[in-house]
């Protein structure tokens, strides 16, 4: 006699009797370890391809390149860092050199300031980094500004400000390096793109187009460079709590000036650095660093754009409504 509620629980504890009866419980167990091993030793390379790497970094004045710098020291690397501002990358060695809490041994970085937008002298510092080192392992793309404005408002000089910044900057820096990576077929570089180079949201025309710019050209370089044995990592944050909306620059050319509580209260800047490294470590192609909703957005853009243009256009409306123009 079996009573209801043991009738119940009847497959359940048949289901049970199977899996420690059977090969299944030892197959799990010895799956997991497989999983937990090449985890580990997936770790141990990411380490050991990072400690004494020749990485170079540009914006690394501040936001997430200053942290990127703080974590790939930590790690071992031999750092360049780049910016336009000399005295806060000398404030950062200063700062990374006097902090003695790493197991690796560490490498007092070398700066180098130029302006991404001028073409002689992203070649000037390409060639001043390779005859100081020789070559380089890894080129984290970062230094980026960010745009506010309305298409209509916007000069050509401010788009194409953005897209010398954004773009054109480390296209140009990526290419005065890649010769000697393919010399040595070794070699990788890293672009920080954004959620906005896989969609595009309304009044960040300028900005969004640089990133869209950025993710098309480094993923055909991914395919080019695949030969030589260089490879090519995409990261696509989403919103961090960095000055990008404070350094922003409007329709005129202007600086915006304002910290956006989506940026305010974007993820710390700290935790994606780690998450840059990584991804770097693990030699990822493609990363997206965001909450959900950018992430499902993404999808939406793909699967079903018309109402993902339906749900841009009411934000278009919202926010010009809100700001009355
Ligand atoms: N914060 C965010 O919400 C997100 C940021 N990103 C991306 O992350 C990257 C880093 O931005 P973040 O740290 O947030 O912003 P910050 O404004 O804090 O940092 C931007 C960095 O870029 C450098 N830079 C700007 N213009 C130039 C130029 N013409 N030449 C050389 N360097 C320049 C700045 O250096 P200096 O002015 O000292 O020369 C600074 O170090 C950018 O590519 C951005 O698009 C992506 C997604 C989200
Ligand atoms: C299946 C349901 C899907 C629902 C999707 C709804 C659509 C939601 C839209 C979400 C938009 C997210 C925008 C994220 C933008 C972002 O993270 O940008 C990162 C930056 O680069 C920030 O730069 P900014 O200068 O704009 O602050």
């Amino acid at each position: 006699f079996v009573s209801g509620s043991s009738r119940k629980n009847l497959p359940k504890a048949r289901a049970m009797d199977f899996i420690t009866s059977t090969a299944i419980l030892p197959l799990l167990f010895g799956c997991l370890g497989v999983f937990g091993l090449f985890r580990l030793l997936q770790w141990v390379r990411g380490k050991a391809y990072l400690r004494n790497a020749v990485v170079v970094i540009t914006g690394a004045t501040s936001g997430l390149g200053k942290e990127c710098a703080k974590v790939f020291y930590a790690a071992g690397a031999k750092l360049v860092l780049c910016g336009r501002n000399g005295g806060a990358l000398e404030e950062l060695i200063r700062e990374l050199t006097a902090s003695h809490a790493t197991k690796v041994q560490t490498h007092k970085p070398y700066l180098v300031t130029f302006d991404l937008t001028d073409p002689g002298a992203v070649v000037a510092a390409a060639a001043e980094i390779l005859q100081c080192f020789g070559y380089v392992d890894i080129l984290v793309n970062n230094a980026g500004i960010s745009y506010r404005g309305t298409i209509m408002d916007t000069t050509v000089d401010v788009d194409k400000r953005v897209m010398e910044t954004n773009y054109f900057g480390p296209v140009a820096l990526t290419k005065a390096l890649l010769p000697s990576m393919i010399k040595r077929r070794q070699g990788h570089i890293v672009a920080i793109s954004s959620i906005q180079g896989k969609i595009s949201i309304p009044f960040r025309s300028a900005y969004a187009a640089s990133k869209h710019a950025t993710q098309a050209f480094f993923d055909c370089l991914r395919a080019e460079m695949e030969q030589y044995e260089i490879e090519v990592t995409v990261i696509s944050p989403g919103y961090i709590h960095t000055n990008l909306s404070v350094n922003a620059i409007t329709a005129d050319g202007s600086r915006y000036g304002v910290m956006d509580t989506t940026t305010a209260q974007g993820r710390s800047p700290v935790e994606v650095a780690h998450d840059v490294l990584a991804a770097v470590g693990k030699k990822k192609k493609d990363v997206i660093l965001a909450d959900l909703l950018p992430s499902l957005a993404i999808y939406l853009r793909t699967l079903a754009p018309g109402l993902f243009f339906s749900l841009m256009a009411s934000r278009a409306r919202k926010e010009r409504k809100s700001k009355n123009c």
